[in-house]
């Protein structure tokens, strides 16, 4: 097979291959890239492999980062993109984050295109756009399928992530997992308590804000995978209620807020169960709110003063938590609420402390706590949201 009209993020980089090329030494383009370019995807880097060394790289291009030099990878910088150029290799152990533990360099493509995940992700080009197909991608491409190159077990025990990264591609590509490489998942899914949380965090993230997220979750269940992943151990049974929800998440904080309202994670519990994600704290924060607002919906209708406390984003990601989880909410009517309100931050108060100790309060906790009261009544509509109006209001209280 060979593609003709080469996008451009691909033509840019041909000059590189040829440099390689001309140097003596195989060069093509793998992974990702290449696997999204025959399904008409967005492709946001190229990956190269080669069969010259890291320092040989390096000698050919002007800049150069050493990113990997010990993995056989060297950053070419090259026009106004940079190019993760790697040597053909082998590599296993991967407990670490994002570096294999051991390479080996190999001889050729082939021997590299051996070691990879999947059929779809040991697809390889050339720099006149012919396909090497070793493992049946193309087919695999075709019917959809996740299958595992070669033996799926030696590919999991190379990597247990790459378990996860399944459930990933059926999520984002909207592809079945093959039967024996889903088997293979299943009898070896303890292995990814090896890794690392913040490489399963990754793919798990990936997984859920993609356009299949139910199904994949559906196989994540059904593989066990969820037994070793953080906090989830013995929940399936609240986590099954996930493939049945009425919309997939496209916010992680929707993903992440949905997860912890089917684990009916009490609100003190939030923060211990996003730590034990390796969640950073404007993510375990974000959902915090989200939680605790959605929480409030079910009970009762909010006030304004709590819409004004929620602010607009997360107003706005409640109410996408509530439609993904079915839960009925008038949310035209809490926007036009959220909208109306005389002020929408405490930085639109006409008024601050200083105007207050003008007025002859002291400044103390007795001035704070007046602040708030008048923030109170003017988000209430009972104060008008001028100097005038809350000067009268201030002298009637004394
Ligand atoms: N655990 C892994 C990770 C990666 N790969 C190989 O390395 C390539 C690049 O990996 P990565 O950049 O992590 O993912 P992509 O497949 O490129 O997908 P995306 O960029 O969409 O994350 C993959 O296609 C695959 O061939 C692998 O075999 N095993």
């Amino acid at each position: 097979m060979k593609i003709n009209n080469l996008p451009n993020i691909f033509t840019a980089a041909l000059p590189v291959l040829e440099r390689l090329e001309n140097g003596g030494f195989e060069a093509y383009f793998v992974g990702g890239a290449v696997r999204d370019l025959l399904l008409n995807r967005h492709i946001h880097d190229v990956d190269i492999a080669t069969s010259a060394y890291p320092e040989e790289v390096k000698e050919l291009f002007q800049k150069t980062i050493d990113t990997g030099i010990k993995h056989g990878t060297v950053t070419v910088l090259y026009g106004d993109s940079s190019y993760e150029i790697t040597t053909f290799r082998t590599e296993s152990g991967y407990q670490d984050y994002r570096r294999p533990d051991h390479v080996t360099f190999v001889q050729n493509l082939d021997a590299d295109l051996k070691r990879r995940d999947f059929t779809i992700n040991a697809l390889a080009m050339n720099l006149r756009g012919e396909i090497i197909d070793l493992f049946d991608g193309l087919n695999d491409l075709k019917n959809r399928l996740i299958k595992a190159v070669g033996n799926p077990e030696q590919r999991f025990h190379e990597d247990a992530l790459r378990m996860m990264r399944a459930v990933r591609f059926m999520s984002q590509l909207k592809f079945k997992l093959e039967d024996k490489t889903k088997q293979a998942v299943k009898d070896h899914h303890q292995l990814l308590k090896k890794i690392s949380v913040e490489r399963i965090r990754d793919e798990f993230v990936k997984m859920g804000i993609g356009p299949h997220s139910r199904q994949a979750f559906q196989t994540f269940l059904d593989t066990n995978l969820s037994e070793d992943v953080p906090d989830f151990a013995g929940k399936s049974d609240l986590l099954a209620v996930y493939p049945k929800l009425k919309f997939n998440p496209t916010e992680e904080t929707s993903f992440w807020s949905v997860i912890i309202i089917l684990l009916k994670i009490q609100d003190t519990q939030i923060n211990k169960f996003m730590r034990d994600w390796k969640n950073s704290n404007a993510m375990t924060e974000a959902v915090e709110k989200i939680v605790t607002l959605f929480d409030l919906f079910s009970e009762r209708i909010p006030t304004d003063y709590e819409l004004f406390k929620a602010g607009k984003t997360v107003l706005l990601n409640t109410i996408d938590v509530a439609h993904i989880l079915g839960q009925p909410i008038d949310s035209e009517a809490l926007v036009d609420r959220y909208m109306a309100l005389p002020i929408k931050s405490s930085s639109e108060l006409a008024i601050d402390g200083r105007f207050l100790i003008k007025q002859g309060i002291e400044p103390g906790p007795k001035l704070g706590k007046m602040l708030n009261t008048i923030k109170e009544k003017v988000i209430a509509g009972e104060l008008e949201n001028n100097e005038e109006a809350i000067g009268a209001f201030v002298a009637k209280q004394d």
